[in-house]
């Protein structure tokens, strides 16, 4: 037998399939903090890494360190309806310019979901696909579950229970914010177990969520995969994607994200609730510390269970070059962070916000009561310290 040619080895190597890892979990789990670590560990080299964001104004991307210009956004919507050709043809374009030699080596590519995706859709995405399943390889599907919110997650939300339900690995985040880890954590893992007993279950802040343990692990059975795909989605979705792949669904009704987004497209099943809307407020007039406090404060104070993500960053008053970061994550208001430069991009306040069930004309005139904006029919912050019935909606 002969050896093969350099050319031919390097078109061999050039075709080896690409391993693919899907980092998924509810809204403010944790997947973009674990993505940063993991992007600077040396295994990591020449990944690039899809994001994709449920908000009409992304800042996912912003986060994202170190990477460049192997950070792919996918526009605005959601991962497992709306933007899913998105993905196919941006795993594809990684490809070509694989080929095309435009790109020197892939390692392996990343798929940060939304918080609200349901993952089955995009695994199919990819395994149903006829040339994408040839190039590319299923490495697992990695659920980050917020230790803090995660049984309330998990009652109220189906995509949780879904995107726990078909993971590799789930990564336990925040138990550093629990009193007593080994004790409050217990029944939350004996739940994860028992929905999903093949995943191993690893500790963020014991550091166990390592490259090793969140890669190659060599478990992935496309039959087996596909199987627990369909018995969260149901044989009728299965059926239907089989006989039109790539295709929006035309039976169920209007989803809420749909709204929010202006698309008008349906789910197969209830994949989103209908409550559920994404808006973001923006604004170019810095902002006075005090102002976002009490801006936040109030909004908690008044619908903190109906706020499930609010991020943003904020051109604040006292040092306009340096911006503010901000996470809350339903009842949890994690510390803010101060940059010491904008990201690239506008210089503006974006702050992107989740709700369930939350009129977005409640919390603009909030925020622009605020932040200034003059309203005729808005009391200003002061009027409203000292009375937020003045804003109608307001129940402390
Ligand atoms: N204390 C603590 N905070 C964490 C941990 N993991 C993430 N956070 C914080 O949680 C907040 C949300 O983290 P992100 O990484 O943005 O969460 P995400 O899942 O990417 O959020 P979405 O993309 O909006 O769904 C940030 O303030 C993080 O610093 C953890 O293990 N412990």
């Amino acid at each position: 037998m002969t050896e093969p040619t350099a050319p031919d080895a390097d078109k061999a190597r050039r075709r080896e399939p690409i391993p693919l890892t899907v980092i998924t979990g509810f809204l403010g789990a944790g997947k973009t903090t674990l993505l940063n670590r993991l992007l600077k560990a040396p295994e990591m080299a020449n990944a690039a890494v899809i994001v994709n964001e449920f908000g009409d104004i992304p800042l996912d991307h912003l986060m994202v360190e170190n990477v460049g210009d192997d950070v792919v956004e996918l526009s605005s919507g959601c991962l497992c309806c709306t933007v899913r050709g998105e993905l196919v043809s941006t795993l594809e374009g990684f490809l070509r310019n694989l080929d095309n030699k435009r790109i020197e080596r892939l390692s392996r590519v990343v798929i940060e979901t939304t918080g609200l995706a349901h993952p089955g859709p995009i695994l199919q995405a990819v395994m149903l696909h006829p040339y994408l399943v040839q190039r590319f390889r299923l490495d697992g599907v990695i659920t980050l579950v917020d230790a803090v919110n995660g049984m309330a997650t998990l009652d109220g939300h189906e995509e949780a229970m879904a995107q726990v339900g078909i993971a590799d690995r789930i990564v336990l985040t925040k138990t550093d914010l629990l009193p007593d880890a080994d004790r409050d954590a217990k029944a939350l893992v004996a739940r994860l177990s028992a929905i999903n007993p093949m995943a191993r279950i690893l500790d963020n802040a014991r550091g166990e969520a390592t490259v090793t343990a969140l890669t190659g692990t060599g478990l992935y059975d496309p039959e087996t995969k596909r199987a627990n795909v369909a018995a969260w989605l149901g044989e009728d979705w299965e059926r239907e994607t089989r006989h039109a792949p790539g295709h929006e669904h035309a039976s169920g009704h209007d989803h809420g994200h749909a709204h929010a987004h202006g698309h008008d497209h349906d789910h197969p099943v209830n994949l989103h609730s209908d409550s559920v809307r994404a808006f973001t407020l923006e604004t170019d007039r810095p902002i006075e510390v005090g102002a976002l406090d009490m801006f936040l404060d109030l909004l908690a104070a008044s619908h903190g269970p109906k706020l499930l993500r609010v991020k943003g960053i904020v051109k604040l008053a006292d040092d306009e070059t340096k911006p503010l970061v901000l996470h809350a994550v339903q009842h949890v208001f994690h510390p803010p962070v101060r940059l010491e430069s904008w990201p690239e991009g506008a210089r503006t306040s974006r702050l992107v916000f989740i709700v369930d069930d939350l009129p977005e004309g409640f919390v603009r005139r909030l925020f622009d009561a605020f932040t200034g904006k003059p309203s005729v029919d808005t009391p200003d912050a002061a009027a409203l310290t000292d009375n937020p019935l003045a804003i109608s909606g307001f129940r402390p």
